[in-house]
């Protein structure tokens, strides 16, 4: 990999979904950049192709046509076995279901892509409860998700994808069930892992009040980018979208 090679390169990405009683492009040519270093935020209309474009991008769809990398690396050349493994050492997903395991607790839950990736599970579940601390839930790491309100699985969901330092998180309305301040917290701890440099976020929103803190913000409609505004650098990162400015 070259110094200058994108986070995530897409180019021409195009997915079809097959319901059998009918064919829906959710992605109809996407041509997107991110770079190292950078949080890139993904908005647009429910429908628009969003999560299908995440979903693309951290290797767990595979697109019908067009390319896409990460990190120089084409997802879709890798046998299964190398993918899973390109996976759980460089991707960190936030899915908008959180999809945490109910049977094991919240220490249990962010520990697994460190065990995956071949740590001693009992250091695993302790370097855990270090991260669900980060996030605000230092008194929950022995909790099942039952026992968590949606905002605090959602907070375990982002300690889970935050654990084994991935060089890129992919998340999916990390904030949609946190309040004003929670998601502030939780949007600073995700920036400064960006903000290392050797990394980069992908995030999708709704969330007006967290537009800020992304460096760049890629509007999607009906499967199509149509839109890559640069943020402009803000002391307040709670300003709304008006605060961004096209790229030309
Ligand atoms: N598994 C699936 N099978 C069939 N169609 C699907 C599937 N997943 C998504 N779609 C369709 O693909 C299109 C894009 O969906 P996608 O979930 O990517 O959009 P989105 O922008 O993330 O939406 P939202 O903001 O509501 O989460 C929609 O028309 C959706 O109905």
């Amino acid at each position: 990999m070259s110094d200058n090679t994108p986070a995530v390169l897409c180019q021409n990405v195009v997915k079809t979904y097959d319901t059998g009683s009918q064919q829906i492009t959710a992605l109809q040519g996407i041509d997107l950049e991110v770079h190292v270093g950078e949080l890139m935020m993904l908005v647009g209309p429910s429908g628009c192709g969003k999560t299908t474009l995440i979903s693309v991008i951290a290797g767990i769809l595979d697109q019908d046509s067009g390319l896409c990398r990460v990190f120089g690396e084409d997802l879709l050349k890798l046998k299964n076995d190398q993918k899973l493994k390109f996976r759980a050492q460089n991707i960190g997903f936030v899915f908008q279901a959180y999809n945490l395991l109910p049977t094991l607790n919240a220490a249990e839950n962010v520990s697994i892509p460190l065990i995956i990736n071949g740590m001693k599970r009992r250091e695993a579940v302790r370097k855990a409860a270090a991260v669900l601390e980060q996030v605000g839930l230092g008194d929950r790491a022995d909790a099942l998700p039952a026992q968590l309100s949606g905002g605090q699985q959602q907070r375990v969901a982002i300690a889970r994808a935050l654990i084994h330092s991935p060089r890129l998180i992919v998340c999916d309305e990390p904030t949609s069930a946190l309040d004003h301040e929670t998601g502030m917290h939780v949007l600073e701890l995700l920036k400064a892992v960006a903000v290392d440099h050797s990394r980069a976020l992908v995030i999708v929103t709704h969330d007006a009040r967290i537009f800020g803190f992304a460096d760049r913000i890629a509007q999607m409609d009906d499967g199509k980018i149509v839109r890559v505004q640069q943020s402009q650098p803000s002391n307040n990162p709670g300003r709304t979208e008006q605060g961004a400015h096209d790229v030309t």
